[in-house]
C-alpha cells in the first residue's frame, strides 16, 4: 500500500444498544464528507450477547456490507484477527470488564463514557493498556467535534484573558417515572443516575477551559463541593451539582450540574473570563454554536465585539472521535493528546468524590476494583 492511501481501521463493536447504532452509522459515513482523507473505518464485527440481535444489527446498520460478521458473544469479537480496535457501548458498570477483556486480547479500545465505575478501575485499565501496548481512550466524542476544536483555538489566542468562572449544565427529562427500574438510567447496578450518564459533559468543558489552561500547570482542582438529589424510585441521583475550585495555580471555579428530571437549559454553558465571555449553545454534548464576547477594556463588562460561530456536518458527530483513534493507532500512540488518560482519570476522581459527598454507593460487587 502506498503511503498516500488512507489508513484503514477495522472495528469490532461490543453491544447492539442505542449508542452502538449511532457510532456504527457515523463511522460508515464516507470520511471525505467531513474533509478527512487520511483515515477510513471498516466495521468488521458486531458482538452481542445474542447472535440474533447481532445479525439484526448488521442488517439494519451495516449499509449492506455483507462482510460484517455477527457474533453471539463478546469473546468472539476480542478473539477475531480481523479486528484492530474494539468499541465498547455497554452500560457504564460493564466498561471495566469489557475493556479489560479486549486489552488482554491485544486490541485497541475506545470505551463509552463514563469510562469506568470508579477511578481505581480506570487506573488498572490504564496500566493494563500500557503493559499490552494498546491504545485506550474514553469515547469523549464532544472533545473531537469541530466546535470544540474552534473553541480551543479561541482560548489559546489569549485575548479573553484567564477564565474565572464557568457554569455548565446537561439536563434531559428522561421521564423516569415511566422507565422500568431495570433501565440503565435508574438501576444502581448499572451505575444509574444523572452524574455518571450526563456529568461527563459539563466536565469536558471545565477540563478544556480550566484543567488544560497553561496557567493551571496540570493541577487537579484543590477543592470539590457536591450535592445530590436522589430519586425515591431507586435511590440514584436525579439532579447533581458540583463545584470544582482550581485554586492551586489558576484561580477559577467551575459550577457543574446535570439532571435526568429537567429539560435542557439554555445556554448550555457560560464561561466568564477577565476580558469577555463565551456562551455555548445547548445541548453541551453537541452544541451547534458558540458566541465569544470581548470587553472594551479589561474587566469592564462592556461588550465591544461579539462573534457567533456555527457548525454543521454530515452525521451525528461520533465519527470525529473515531478519526482520532485511527490516527493515534496509525501513529503508534497509546493515548490521545486531546483526551488522554489523565483527563478521564480526573473525571473519575471527581465523580468518586461527588458520589462520596452525595452518599451514592454502588451495590456490593458492582465495582470490580476498589481503591
Ligand atoms: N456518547 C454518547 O453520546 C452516548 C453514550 N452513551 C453511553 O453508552 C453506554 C450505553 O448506553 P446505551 O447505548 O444508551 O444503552 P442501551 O441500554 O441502549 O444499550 C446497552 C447495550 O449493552 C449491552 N449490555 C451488556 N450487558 C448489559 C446489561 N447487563 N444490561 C443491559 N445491556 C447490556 C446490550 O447489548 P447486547 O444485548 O447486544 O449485548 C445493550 O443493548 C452507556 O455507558 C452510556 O453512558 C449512551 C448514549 C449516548
Ligand atoms: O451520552 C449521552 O449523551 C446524550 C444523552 O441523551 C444520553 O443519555 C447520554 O448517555
Amino acid at each position: 500500500m502506498s503511503s498516500d492511501q488512507p489508513f484503514v481501521l477495522r472495528w469490532g463493536i461490543i453491544s447492539t444498544g442505542a449508542i452502538a447504532a449511532k457510532f456504527v452509522s457515523d463511522v460508515l459515513i464516507d470520511p471525505r464528507t467531513r474533509a478527512v482523507g487520511d483515515v477510513v473505518h471498516k466495521v468488521a464485527v458486531i458482538g452481542s450477547r445474542d447472535a440474533a440481535k447481532a445479525k439484526e444489527f448488521v442488517n439494519k446498520f451495516g449499509r449492506g456490507d455483507r462482510s460484517i460478521k455477527a457474533y453471539g458473544t463478546y469473546e468472539e469479537v476480542y478473539a477475531d484477527k480481523d479486528v484492530d480496535a474494539v468499541y465498547i457501548g455497554t452500560p457504564h458498570t460493564h466498561h471495566y470488564q469489557n475493556s479489560k477483556d479486549a486489552i488482554l486480547a491485544k486490541k485497541h479500545v475506545l470505551c463509552e463514557k463514563p469510562v469506568t465505575s470508579n477511578a481505581t478501575e480506570l487506573k488498572s485499565l490504564m496500566s493494563l493498556a500500557k503493559e499490552n501496548g494498546v491504545f485506550f481512550m474514553e469515547a469523549m466524542w464532544t472533545r473531537f467535534q469541530p466546535l470544540a476544536c474552534a473553541f480551543k483555538r479561541v482560548l489559546e489566542d489569549g485575548r479573553l484573558g484567564p477564565p474565572v468562572s464557568l457554569r455548565a449544565d446537561l439536563s434531559d427529562d428522561l421521564d423516569i417515572e415511566n422507565l422500568p427500574t431495570s433501565h440503565r438510567i435508574l438501576d444502581p447496578k448499572l451505575g444509574g443516575g444523572a452524574l455518571l450518564d450526563l456529568g461527563p459533559y459539563p466536565m469536558v468543558w471545565a477540563i478544556m477551559t480550566m484543567y488544560e489552561h497553561p496557567d493551571n500547570k496540570g493541577e487537579e482542582p484543590g477543592h470539590i463541593a457536591a450535592s445530590m438529589l436522589k430519586t425515591p424510585i431507586t435511590g440514584v441521583d436525579a439532579t447533581t451539582t458540583f463545584v470544582l475550585t482550581f485554586n492551586r495555580t489558576l484561580k477559577a471555579q467551575a459550577i457543574l450540574s446535570c439532571s435526568i428530571t429537567l429539560p435542557k437549559t439554555r445556554p448550555g454553558a457560560n464561561i466568564r473570563f477577565r476580558n469577555g465571555n463565551i456562551i455555548i449553545d445547548a445541548p453541551i454534548y453537541k452544541p451547534g454554536a458558540f458566541t465569544v464576547e470581548y470587553f472594551d477594556k479589561l474587566g469592564s463588562g462592556n461588550v465591544e465585539t461579539s462573534e457567533t460561530k456555527e457548525f454543521s456536518y454530515i452525521g451525528g458527530g461520533w465519527h470525529f472521535q473515531a478519526d482520532e483513534v485511527a490516527r493515534c493507532i496509525r501513529d503508534g500512540k497509546l493515548e490521545s493528546s486531546e483526551w488522554g488518560h489523565d483527563k478521564s482519570l480526573l473525571e473519575m476522581k471527581v465523580f468518586d468524590e461527588v458520589r462520596r459527598q452525595g452518599g451514592y454507593k454502588f451495590p456490593d460487587g458492582v465495582e470490580q476494583v476498589l481503591g
